[in-house]
């Protein structure tokens, strides 16, 4: 068990004294590990015996940086005083006051405050010290160690004089990059980068401690911190990974289909050193996925990302094949063909044939009913959906959906594959869309209600792109094609009749010969090398879908307002993300934000759909909701969860109303004799989200 946070320091009979940092697992600095480290810095000053200070940190980390409970800590309570005044504090009055050469010792990582407290040396050694101490190096590195500032990506700026500190050290044009990419240098380059000796006045770093506590306060800085603790907890999944098992290692996986999706998998899963079968259905399919998985491959040569000789290596661990006799030995099987019901089911009682027992059975749909995928096979407790966002080896999500069959090893299993392959894993339950599209399935349907009440498409984009998602709906219904579109809406029109909105647009654009970016001619015009221009030709055909539908009140476009239509496009999802959150779709609201930031690139500085909902505050969407049903019908109309949060006054992301039903009450044990987890009832408790 990991003890508390300490700080210890050991003099030995050389006179160095080394300060040791230790808070498993990255060392952050919590408050705690700060005041150890004043008391030890003090100490070694005042001791006559002690001729330098190494500082250093324990379990082959340096510091992963300030404690970022903390800043959640200031959210919730607003109190700053929660913030220690580190940079003029320790480096000041102790480090600098006390005139002892010290050096930083760096392994693993020296992240953030981390990094800054490495850099505390250097502005030592760069005043007095630095003359007498001749060239003497002030941080040793081990190979291969994280030097970074991500601060900008909490929404915060480094407090600990970073700032100040590292354009000094190596240079404001790379100072600068660290700072704004937030992405880490390893202690190679930041050797070759040099020592800066340079002091920063006191004065400057009250300045920067200010700024530094006034953005921690912002909605950035909480959104940003939100995120980053959600993201942590989308693997922690109750009577799943808190039940004593242990993961399966996969060593070989074999992915059904090579088309988009396919190859996109696989490639995900080679560039992890795993071993692909990639079966297809007859040889000119065949060579096209593994030409795609190549040019995926060979594509990061070209940018430079990868050696040549690796790409190789990797490749060499991929093997085409038209039948099942190599899935003797799989450990998992992925399925990813079109979204054909029959064919699914027999590919599933094919492998279920074909694969040894351990082996999991996942499948990529994104919309249809893995129990009805399984339903031809004995299978159920290794059925699971692996469902990837396209292009499958860039994008970060992976919802793992689960049925109330789905065994806890099954699901541990693709938890841990889906971290080796560097994807968020986010466990899902089964219904029309999962969590993802079925949260923001109105997204595009509030878009389509409101470009038919009169308002102007491209300005809804516009409103959009400006509230930060990377494209509005019309962009992103070109981009994905219109098929999609259609496709995908019915799926939702069948599943929730109730709050479909019906409208032609798609297939008059259809009709006139568009098919979005796919062929260059969409809401905007698609040319190579130039950025989309809206299409004016594209108006007579909205207008025609107007006329079709009806919709107007009074015949007249309506009037409303950039922050109505921000409210009228994002309020239905926020609504829609109430009832996944009633019906536990997922196992805690901000799993939906997570899903939210790196599913439907939901901007993660607004902490995710059900975070910035509770910003805005849920009364204020209730009744906005109610209005806009009164005004335009019952698209709009507010959900039971939604109403009831609001009645008791409560946030949408707290305490979930615990329904003794369903997957989520389901825990685990290895007691089946083919050595799979078996299903056991667990007593219902209220969990917190
Ligand atoms: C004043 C200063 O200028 C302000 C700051 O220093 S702000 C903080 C700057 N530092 C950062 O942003 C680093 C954040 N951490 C990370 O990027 C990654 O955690 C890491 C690269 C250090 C390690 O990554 P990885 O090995 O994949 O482990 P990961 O699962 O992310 O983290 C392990 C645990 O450490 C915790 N952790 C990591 N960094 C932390 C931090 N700075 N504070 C508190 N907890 C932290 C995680 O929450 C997680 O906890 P859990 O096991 O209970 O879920």
């Amino acid at each position: 068990m990991a003890g508390a946070p300490r700080v210890v320091m050991e003099v030995g009979s050389d006179g160095v004294a080394v300060i040791t940092i230790s808070n498993p697992p990255v060392n952050a600095l919590a408050v705690e590990i700060i005041a150890g480290l004043k008391a030890k810095y003090d100490e070694a000053m005042n001791r006559n015996d002690v001729k330098a200070i190494v500082v250093t940190g324990d379990g082959g980390k340096f510091s992963g940086g300030f404690d970022i409970n903390v800043f959640e800590k200031v959210h919730k309570t607003g109190d700053l005083t929660l913030l220690p005044d580190v940079s003029i504090d320790l480096v000041v009055n102790t480090i600098e006051g006390g005139r002892k050469p010290s050096v930083a010792a760096i392994q693993g990582l020296a992240l953030g405050g981390g990094l800054e407290l490495a850099l505390f040396p250097a502005f030592i050694l760069g005043t007095s010290l630095l003359n007498y101490l001749q060239g003497c190096h002030a941080r040793i590195s081990a190979p291969r160690a994280q030097l970074g500032l991500p601060e900008l990506s909490l929404g915060v700026i480094p407090g600990f004089g970073g700032t100040q500190r590292l354009p000094r050290l190596i240079g404001l044009k790379k100072a600068v990059e660290m700072m704004v990419s937030s992405k880490p240098i390893l202690s190679e380059e930041g050797r070759q980068l040099g020592l800066i000796d340079v002091v920063v006045p006191p004065h400057e770093l009250l300045k920067e401690a200010k700024v530094f506590k006034e953005l921690v306060q912002t909605d950035t800085a909480k959104g940003l911190v939100h995120a980053f603790f959600a993201q942590r907890m989308t693997a922690k999944v109750p009577g799943v990974t808190d039940v004593g098992l242990k993961p399966r290692h996969m060593k070989k996986v074999a992915v059904i289909g090579g088309g988009l999706m396919g190859s996109g998998i696989a490639t995900a899963l080679l560039l992890s050193n795993i071993k692909v079968v990639l079966k297809e259905v007859n040889s000119e399919f065949l060579s096209r996925g593994l030409k795609s998985i190549e040019g995926n491959i060979r594509g990061l040569v070209t940018r430079g990302k990868m050696a040549s000789d690796k790409a190789e290596k990797t490749l060499s661990l991929l093997k085409g094949v038209l039948d099942y006799s190599d899935f003797k030995d799989v450990d998992m099987v992925i399925e990813a063909v079109v979204e054909n019901i029959p064919l699914k089911q027999t590919i599933f009682s094919d492998i279920e044939k074909a694969c040894p027992p351990h082996c999991i059975l996942a499948t990529n749909t994104s919309t249809i009913d893995l129990n009805v995928i399984g339903e031809k096979t004995t299978s159920q407790e290794r059925i699971v959906g692996a469902h990837f966002f396209s292009p499958a080896h860039i994008m970060p999500l992976l919802e793992i959906v689960r049925t109330n069959r789905t065994s806890a090893q099954v699901l541990l299993d693709l938890i841990a594959l889906g971290k080796t392959i560097k994807k968020v894993p986010v466990v899902v339950g089964n219904c029309t869309g999962f969590a993802v599209n079925r949260t923001f399935f109105p997204y595009s349907q509030s878009a389509h209600l409101l470009a038919n009440l009169g308002v102007d498409v491209f300005r809804i984009d516009r409103v959009i792109t400006e509230f930060g998602l990377p494209m509005g709906p019309f962009q992103l219904q070109d981009l994905a094609g219109y098929g999609v579109a259609l496709a995908v809406g019915k799926e939702f029109a069948s599943a929730f009749p109730d709050r479909t909105f019906r409208s032609p647009l798609v297939e008059l654009l259809v009709k006139s010969g568009r098919n979005g970016k796919n062929n260059g001619k969409g809401y905007y015009i698609y040319e190579k090398g130039s950025k989309p221009k809206p299409d004016p030709s594209v108006l007579p055909i909205i207008e025609e879908s107007r006329r079709v539908t009806n919709v107007v009140p009074g015949g007249k476009p309506i009037s409303v307002s950039d922050q109505e239509i921000l409210g009228m496009i994002l309020f239905p999802v926020v609504n829609e993300a109430c009832r996944v959150l009633e019906e536990e779709v997922v196992v805690r609201a901000s799993d939906l934000d997570v899903a939210s930031v790196l599913g439907m690139s939901f901007p993660s500085y607004r902490g995710g759909i059900v975070f910035w909902a509770d910003t805005v505050g849920p009364s204020h969407i209730y009744e906005s909701l109610k209005k806009w049903t009164n005004l335009y019908g019952n698209f709009f109309r507010p959900s039971k969860f939604l109403e009831e949060r609001v009645a008791k006054g409560l946030p949408l992301v707290s305490i979930l109303p615990f329904v003794c039903a369903g997957f989520n009450v389901i825990i685990y044990k290895v007691t089946a004799v083919d050595g799979m987890p078996k299903a056991i009832t667990a007593p219902c408790q209220e969990r917190n989200h």
